[in-house]
């Protein structure tokens, strides 16, 4: 599964996150997208790259395939398994902005500079059904896309393409986003305060320590805890200021809600656990991330590999 969370610090900067869970990965790492690059893009969508690109993919047929992704003006996007939801358009349709799934993450980050200027966009968007190769059939996913000030969900299901204002900046998998939100209403009794002494019979009891009133927050790996989970711990965390704090602030967050090996199995029989952590910020245009076999957190900045060139990079 997959957890994914969007921040702000005090001074207008984007950290988007996201865990990649599943039983293995697909040979990922740190791609560049620069603006000159010519994307070989089925319907003409991502037809130029006014916005470098770098993020966690893989890249097939010369094309960069991205898990999550963020650009140069401080606008990042993810994409989640949906399966059972998500349906696409299986041709294109006339007039209207056609975009291949695998191509989803690249046309947000390279085409646009915020959340309401992709938001705008997206409402003359079908995504279409037409894989890469035959190696890699679409993917079946959801997307969360964040900036400085806030988030979208985005899903294309059998009546075609729905965008939510993701207001509390978490995005998990099945079910749809609606009902993840509707769901939040079972925890309106959760909060980070320390209770009074309370008075039941003749007793006096008092918290055996902090936590108290989180109890109630679920604590499985299953997708709607998760969401919860992630919504508190994310909406709870103070403020901060510098990259590195809000670098662990991502990590920390995240670590909340990450998989360990042996826990859940699949319907394959396989355990699924983190494959990666990723953070995109926009205060340095880095892509941080560790994986589930190397704890030690790396980074990437993409003003440190040209990209303003023509060719792919991958790192
Ligand atoms: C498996 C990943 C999602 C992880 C997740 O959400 N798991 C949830 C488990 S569960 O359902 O809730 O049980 C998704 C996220 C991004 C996906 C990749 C990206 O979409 C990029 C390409 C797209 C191609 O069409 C397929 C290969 C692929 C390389 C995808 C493989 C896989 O589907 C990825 C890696």
């Amino acid at each position: 599964m997959c957890t994914a969370i969007r921040f702000s610090d005090g001074s207008g900067h984007l950290y988007l996150a996201r865990n990649l869970d599943w039983t293995s990965g697909y040979g990922e790492g740190v791609v560049i997208t620069p603006t000159g690059f010519a994307a070989p893009s089925p319907f003409g969508a991502v037809a130029s790259i006014p916005h470098a690109v770098i993020g966690m993919g893989i890249v097939e047929e010369g094309t960069p395939l991205y898990f999550d992704c963020g650009n140069d003006a401080g606008l990042a996007v993810a994409g989640l398994n949906f399966p059972g939801y998500a349906q696409y358009a299986s041709e294109p349709v006339d007039g209207a902005t056609n975009v291949a799934a695998f191509e989803f993450p690249l046309w947000v980050a390279s085409q646009f500079s915020s959340v309401d200027e992709a938001e705008a966009a997206l409402r003359n968007v079908v995504i279409v059904d037409r894989p890469i190769n035959e190696k890699y059939p679409s993917s079946l996913l959801h997307w969360i896309i964040g900036d400085k000030t806030r988030a979208i969900v985005v899903e294309h299901t059998a009546d075609g393409l729905h965008i939510f204002d993701d207001d509390v900046d978490v995005l998990a998998n099945q079910p749809g986003f609606a009902w993840h939100h509707e769901n939040l209403r079972n925890y309106l009794n959760t909060s980070p305060e320390f209770p009074e002494e309370s008075v039941i019979g003749r007793a006096r009891l008092t918290p055996f320590g902090s936590g108290s009133h989180m109890r109630g927050v679920p604590g499985d790996y299953y997708s709607p805890s998760r969401f919860v989970r992630a919504t508190y711990v994310n909406a709870h965390y103070p403020e901060k200021a510098s990259e590195e704090e809000n670098v662990s602030r991502a990590f920390h967050t995240l670590q909340q809600v990450a998989m360990v090996d042996g826990a859940a199995k699949m319907g394959s029989g396989e355990f699924e656990k983190t494959i990666y952590t990723g953070l995109f910020s926009s205060r340095t245009g880095s892509y941080y991330w560790n994986t589930y076999d190397d704890v030690m957190l790396r980074s990437e900045t993409l003003s440190e590999h040209q990209p303003g060139g023509t060719e792919l990079i991958v790192l």
